[in-house]
């Protein structure tokens, strides 16, 4: 096909296939940061290739394995403009941006990556493709934003013993508009492929706000918030993406299906709208979402606290989510991140953050309502033992909380080993589940020859319990990649040993999928193996991730 690699109409990703973010965004480490790397780690900060500096051309892609024939019949699906084998585009899509992912773009191994990439603009089109594939043996792995921390977006042609011909990454890009806005009930309709920052752009419009701010906010995508479960900074004020989410349309091998109710409650069976978040692409393309929707707050307020320890901070947070005072943003980091200071790239590392534990909050609304639910909130913590200081760090958070994700590219480049991991508990079981994730990932990285510094803080609150979001940094031994599987895999055991989920928010996608059964047992497994048969008979939809095709 001779326009094959010259489709203009494929949105090209704007992350660089083999970073987190774009060449512009990249940082070199600050000075701190490398000299705590070599004291601690004896990480030599001055060796490594730049991934910045590694093109497309430089690595080895697998293969195109569909037919002129199939590229042909795929194009006229979708137009010859929206279908591509250029490597420039087939790259991006290979992969999520877990470390994992980064770092096997930075071994001299061949990459599987999709074959095609097809940017379809309707539900029929969507149908037509997922049936023609269906037909030919050919998997689907659909991309929204490229963030998944999972593998969710690896194009495994291989699963529970059947092989597919080839697989085809279906890009959400063109489902990228606002609809039915109704402001009087808060409701709005958003195409799959918005963008988190887009989606916003075109509500204020309308003077409303969705209020999802996960740390991936520059890059992800509606459709990926609702099929991974995300869950956001503002949790505590909006609730996690799970809560937002009134309908959505799902496009299957078999059929279009919208979930979710006309209403804003419903007694009418079982809500069918459980099976497509968290669904990741397994049962089939979500191309439209229905969103609850808020004005955008009047005001802003922060405050920042210290506690002496994570216990003392622990509780005080407890208290503030039981009785319900309500501020947007709570989040505790313990003594080791309150210490390195993570909540900005360039102020990782520096020793400027005051002593113990530190607790961002923030508010927002009306100017009255968050006074009186700042009032209530800092009385409560003060209260349960916290230091007031000030506003400035909570609102330097804010500033740079999107920035510490480069910093990662930055850390593998320079030979130390940075990944993050996620799980929920009961308060109850905080401290046994902190303290065994703590000995899992310091003996598995301890085993491998290094030391290993584990930040830990308190992401997201709810009456009963709350979200620990541990990062590591530890430096690379031999194989990077099999160190960290190795790591992986003993911390997500203890996870569920230990009454934590195995994911809190990052979903489980290829890699905790050898956990879902003692997650949710094997008859649990089962029924979701039933569904996927139901809606993807052929289980072309994103095999490898989730659970495997019965
Ligand atoms: C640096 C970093 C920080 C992060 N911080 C957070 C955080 O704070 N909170 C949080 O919740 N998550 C976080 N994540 C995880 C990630 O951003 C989420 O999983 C995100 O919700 C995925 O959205 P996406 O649009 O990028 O989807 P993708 O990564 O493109 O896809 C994710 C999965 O969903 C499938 N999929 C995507 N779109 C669709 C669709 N429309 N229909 C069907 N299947 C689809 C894909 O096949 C894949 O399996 C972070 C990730 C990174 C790299």
């Amino acid at each position: 096909m001779s326009n094959v690699s010259a489709a203009t109409g494929v949105p090209m990703p704007p992350m660089k296939f083999n970073l987190w973010g774009t060449v512009d965004e990249s940082k070199p480490l600050g000075s701190s940061t490398r000299k705590l790397l070599t004291k601690l780690m004896g990480v030599n900060t001055d060796t490594g290739v730049a991934a910045k500096d590694v093109e497309v051309s430089q690595i080895r892609l697998s293969p195109v394995r569909l037919s002129d024939e199939q590229l042909a019949e795929l194009a006229a699906i979708v137009g010859t403009d929206h279908l591509t084998t250029d490597d420039a585009q087939r790259a991006p899509r290979a992969r999520g941006k877990s470390s994992l992912d980064l770092l096997e773009w930075r071994t001299d191994a061949e990459i599987s990556a999709p074959d095609a990439v097809v940017a379809p603009s309707t539900d029929a089109e969507v149908l037509t493709l997922l049936q023609y594939c269906t037909a030919h043996n050919i998997a689907v792995v659909p991309f929204g934003g490229g963030t998944s921390v999972v593998a969710g977006l690896t194009p495994f042609a291989e699963d529970a013993g059947h092989s597919f011909d080839a697989v085809i990454s279906l890009d959400l890009a063109r489902f990228d508009t606002l609809t039915d806005v109704d402001p009087v009930s808060g409701l709005a309709t958003f195409g799959a492929g918005l963008s988190g920052p887009a989606a916003e752009l075109k509500l204020a419009e309308h003077g409303l706000q969705i209020g999802h701010y996960p740390q991936s906010f520059p890059y992800a995508t509606i459709g990926g918030y609702a099929v991974t479960r995300s869950s956001g900074q503002n949790s505590a004020g909006y609730g996690r993406f799970d809560d937002m989410v009134r309908e959505m349309t799902l496009v299957t091998p078999v059929g279009i299906i919208t979930v979710g109710h006309a209403s804003p409650a419903s007694a009418a069976g079982p809500d069918l709208r459980e099976l497509v978040k968290g669904s990741e692409g397994a049962f089939g393309v979500v191309t439209a979402v229905r969103l609850r929707v808020h004005p955008v707050p009047q005001v802003k307020r922060y405050e920042a606290f210290t506690f002496p320890d994570f216990a003392t901070g622990v509780a005080a947070v407890r208290a503030v989510t039981q009785t319900g005072t309500g501020p947007t943003v709570i989040r505790l980091s313990d003594e080791i991140e309150s210490s390195v200071n993570l909540s900005s790239g360039d102020k990782a590392g520096e020793t400027s953050a005051p002593p113990g534990c530190m607790c961002i909050t923030m508010y927002e609304g009306t100017p009255e309502h968050a006074a009186s639910r700042h009032k209530e909130t800092r009385e409560l913590l003060l209260v349960h033992g916290a230091t007031s200081v000030g506003e400035d760090p909570a609102r330097h958070w804010e500033q740079g909380r999107f920035n510490a994700p480069v910093l990662r590219d930055s850390l593998l480049d320079a030979g130390a080993l940075c990944e993050t991991l996620e799980t929920a508990t009961d308060w109850a079981n905080v401290p046994r589940l902190k303290k065994a994730v703590g000995e899992a990932l310091a003996a598995s990285l301890n085993a491998s020859g290094t030391m290993a510094l584990i930040m830990c803080h308190v992401s997201h609150v709810y009456a009963e319990g709350c979200s620990l979001y541990f990062t590591v940094v530890a430096a690379q031994q031999g194989d990077p990649v099999a160190q960290w599987r190795k790591a992986k895999t003993a911390v997500t055991t203890a996870l569920t040993l230990n009454g934590g989920t195995v994911t809190h928010h990052h979903a489980v996608g290829n890699d905790h999928r050898p956990f879902m059964e003692a997650e949710i047992g094997e008859l649990g497994v089962s029924v979701l193996q039933a569904v996927k048969k139901h809606f993807d008979p052929a289980g072309i939809m994103n095999p490898g991730t989730l659970i495997g095709a019965s």
